[in-house]
């Protein structure tokens, strides 16, 4: 099919009936933990289903770029495999430019600390904009060294390592998720270990259960006292072997959203409603506003249905908010989405985004500092779609197209941040594809 990651604008070109099984990539947040994993064990891991896509490709290249892992990817195969080869964690002479991958410069920063010598991991413009402080200071009481270089709390930032292994520390829990699963996924090969408490509400909670659910499958104990507080124990070796990644959920939202909106039928395989990935938690979402689900375990599948607004704390899924946020256009009064302060730090200000892309559409959004409500009801018309270099902009608008005539959608390559071959997916869903 056409490049159309190469093309600077796609128009979507409407679908009348959906009933489709849909294979969507493996998931973006457990590829950057293994991969992380991978890089921090002493033996040899193979990575199954696992996302390659910028950001993940951006990691991999990062843990090779300390010299003491081989990364090698079999696209035959789709497996990816890391190797240890003996040498010590080194520093890198030149930067580490991770792009706007936010999970891994973050697990990277305290990996870093790990390392002997100076790292400076930076990012593109935006990434230089997001919030790492809370990390940094959370670091800073451990004993290590880590700065950032323009002294405003984002990249550059600067790790001087070896750093004093491990130790008692606190993190703030309120603007990402990311600095938690960071300090923990490096804990158990530092000396002493850690013992970290959570300050504030934590956002994005179901992503440090799928931390910890990572390192426990492979082979390292993790405690928790109370939903706020870990203990790793230093000296814990991860164990190598094969891993097997389930699909990516924020992926899948896209191909449920497209049959709630068009009173279809989506199959996901490979992935159920009892998965850890917060943003399973859209399946109950769309039910609330009149699809219907059925799950066994071998996958999830959404019908649409006439569609209402509904009242959600999004907390907890915040990567599906643009996704919501566009079927609750074409739903019957209004959506109010709440706790998603955090989605200002993201790829894009995506509160920003989402309200002014749906009022390109004649929808009317109000949005506070941390909520968004969505006035549905009148038919959105089409209209140019501005992506902000944001993935899920693109793909969440996508899925308006097929309902709507006139949609384009801007800079339709972003997309390759989590989902590669999201516009052929997509395309498949035309039964010509
Ligand atoms: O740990 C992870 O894999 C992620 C955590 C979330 O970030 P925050 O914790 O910053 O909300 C999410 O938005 C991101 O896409 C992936
Ligand atoms: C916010 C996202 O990613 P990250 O924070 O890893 O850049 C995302 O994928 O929606």
């Amino acid at each position: 099919m056409d490049d159309i990651l190469e093309l600077p604008e796609t128009e979507i070109t409407p679908l009348r009936e959906l009933d489709a099984t849909v294979r969507v990539v493996g998931s973006k947040s457990y590829t950057n933990r293994f991969l992380a994993i991978a890089g921090l064990c002493r033996e040899q891991t193979v990575l199954r289903n696992a996302l390659h896509s910028q950001d993940t490709i951006l990691l991999a290249r990062a843990l090779r770029a300390f010299g003491h892992v081989d990364v090698h990817r079999d696209p035959e195969s789709a497996t990816i495999t890391v190797t240890p080869n003996g040498n010590p964690m080194r520093a890198p002479e030149a930067e580490i430019d991770m792009g706007n991958a936010g999970t891994p410069i973050r697990f990277l920063i305290t990996m870093a600390s790990l390392a002997q010598g100076r790292t400076v991991l930076t990012g593109n413009k935006r990434m230089r904009e997001r919030p790492m402080g809370h990390l940094l200071e959370a670091l800073v009481t451990l004993g290590v060294d880590a700065r950032s270089l323009h002294e405003n709390g984002s990249p550059p930032i600067e790790i001087r390592g070896p750093a004093p292994s491990g130790g008692s520390t606190r993190v703030d829990g309120t603007v990402s998720s990311q600095f938690t699963s960071s300090l923990l996924i490096s804990a158990p090969v530092t000396e002493k270990g850690l013992r970290l408490q959570i300050v504030g509400d934590l956002v994005s909670r179901p992503y440090v259960d799928m931390t910890v659910a990572a390192m426990r499958e492979t082979g390292v104990a993790v405690e928790r006292e109370g939903s706020s507080a870990f203990v790793v124990e230093g000296g814990q070796g991860y164990r190598g072997g094969d891993v097997t990644v389930e699909p990516d959920a924020s992926g899948m939202s896209y191909f449920l959203a497209a049959a709630a909106l068009l009173g279809g039928r989506v199959t996901v395989p490979g992935i159920d409603g009892g998965s850890r990935q917060g943003d399973v938690g859209l399946v109950e979402a769309f039910v609330d506003m009149g699809c219907t689900s059925s799950g066994d375990v071998g996958g999830i599948t959404l019908e649409g249905g006439p569609l209402s607004g509904i009242d959600i704390d999004m907390t907890n899924m915040p990567d599906v908010v643009p996704t919501l946020a566009v079927v609750a256009a074409y739903a019957r009064g209004r959506t109010h989405i709440t706790g998603i302060g955090n989605l200002r730090f993201k790829e894009c200000d995506r509160i920003e985004a989402v309200s002014t892309e749906l009022g390109k559409m004649g929808v009317t959004v109000d949005t506070t500092r941390d909520t968004m409500t969505v006035h549905g009801g009148s038919e959105p018309h089409g209209a140019v779609i501005d992506t902000y270099d944001d993935h899920r902009i693109a793909m969440a608008f996508a899925v308006a197209g097929l309902r709507t005539p006139g949609v384009v959608i801007r800079e339709p390559g972003c997309v390759t941040k989590s989902f590669p071959n999201f516009w052929e997916v997509f395309q498949g869903l035309r039964g010509d594809g």
